[in-house]
This record gives structure tokens, C-alpha cells and sequence, in this order.
């Protein structure tokens, strides 16, 4: 799979920056609205924007069961800021009942920077990603509060009165889900999209080769 065809949630949020980011780092966009698109793409992206709306118009648009279903069976995704939130098992500050799709065993706060950083830019060191700090920009961003076993930090911020706190992380049935407390999709650098359009090119090659013989 050179091309991966990799899907943008497409129901509310920054969409057409991923769809951007997506094709100039080598893979295949396409608008996913239905649960026959959520089937059919190898991949996902959850783009930032707000998690509360994107979940209630998932449910509305009867994508949220099959997101979960493929999403717990393999499929990767890829989250950014509400997308971080959507991929979140567990969430802290979300409004009262706020539903996600989950997978990532991550407690994630919603707005956790708060007013003061409402939104702010900051370098980070990102494991995975080759090359200089990434440029992260938050946008009343959330951060992970703890990671469970079944997820690995990434990123941190680093001073200030964040200091320390994870960003980034990796994690998921196969390791294929990927969720950032910033948006790599406003800034052109790509390599946070290229780390994801990889990882979607292993699980592929993985199923390919089957379950191992013993
Ligand atoms: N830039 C973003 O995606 C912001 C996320 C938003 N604060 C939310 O709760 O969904």
C-alpha cells in the first residue's frame, strides 16, 4: 500500500487543513460522512475543532458505533486536539455526559491550559519524529492527564506551569492510534502526518503477512 486511502472526519472541524497535510505527506484523503466511508478507508483522521459537536453530529449521522467497532478492531486514527479528546477513553471537564469514541487508554482534560494560555505556540520534542522540535501550536487545547498502560507519552511541554505535561501519545490495540494536543495540520510542517501515514502503511503490512505459524 504506497497511497494509503486515509479518511477526515468530515462533520465539523478543521478538515480541509488535514486533508491538505494528508496529501503532501503521501497518502489519499477522503471526506468521511457515512458508515459505509467509515468501512471502506484504511484509516482516520479525528481533526480539531469541537468535541462535543463532532461527537453529537456522530451519533447523529450514525458513524459513531462503526468509528468504535473499526477503531477498537485496528483500524488507525489519528486525533488532533478535539480529535485527542474523541480518541480518549476516559475525559476530565467535558460537559455533563460528553460521549467519546475512545480506544486510547488515556484520561485526557479538556481546555486544560486555561484562559491565562488560552492558546499559545511551543516547541517540542516529539519521539518518532526526526529533525528539530516541532513547532505545536494549542488552541484551548487538551492535555493527557495519565496514560493507562495501553498508551505511551511522546511529547511533554516543556516549562512554564505545564511543565511536563504529556501532549502527545501513542497507544491503542495495535499501536496504530496517534493523538496530539496540537494541530500539525496548521503549521506545514509534515512530519507529524508523515509519522501517521507510516504507521498506517505497517498495520497494513502487518495484516497482510497474517497471524505467524507456530
Ligand atoms: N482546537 C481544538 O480542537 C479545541 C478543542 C475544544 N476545546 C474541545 O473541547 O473540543
Amino acid at each position: 500500500m504506497t497511497q494509503p486511502e486515509i479518511g477526515v472526519l468530515a462533520l465539523q472541524g478543521d478538515v480541509r487543513e488535514h486533508v491538505h497535510a494528508l496529501e503532501a505527506a503521501g497518502a489519499r484523503p477522503v471526506l468521511v460522512r457515512r458508515p459505509s466511508e467509515v468501512e471502506a478507508v484504511d484509516a482516520i483522521v479525528l481533526p480539531g475543532g469541537e468535541s462535543t459537536t463532532i461527537v453529537r453530529l456522530a451519533r447523529t449521522f450514525d458513524v459513531l458505533e462503526p468509528l468504535r467497532a473499526r477503531i477498537a478492531g485496528g483500524m488507525p486514527a489519528y486525533g488532533s486536539c478535539a480529535g485527542m479528546i474523541l480518541l480518549a477513553d476516559r475525559i476530565l471537564d467535558g460537559v455533563e455526559g460528553q460521549e467519546t469514541v475512545g480506544g486510547l487508554d488515556v484520561t485526557v482534560r479538556r481546555n486544560a491550559f486555561g484562559r491565562q494560555v488560552d492558546s499559545f505556540e511551543a516547541d517540542v520534542d516529539f519521539t518518532g519524529v526526526e529533525g528539530p522540535d516541532v513547532h505545536a501550536v494549542f488552541i484551548r487545547a487538551p492535555w493527557v492527564e495519565e496514560t493507562g498502560p495501553g498508551a505511551q507519552p511522546l511529547a511533554r511541554v516543556r516549562g512554564g506551569e505545564a511543565d511536563g505535561r504529556i501532549v502527545a501519545v501513542r497507544g491503542g490495540p495495535t499501536g496504530a492510534l496517534l493523538a496530539t494536543s496540537f494541530h500539525p495540520e496548521l503549521t506545514g510542517d509534515l512530519r507529524v502526518h508523515a509519522l501517521f501515514v507510516d504507521l498506517v502503511r505497517d498495520s497494513a503490512s502487518d495484516r497482510a503477512e497474517g497471524p505467524v505459524n507456530r
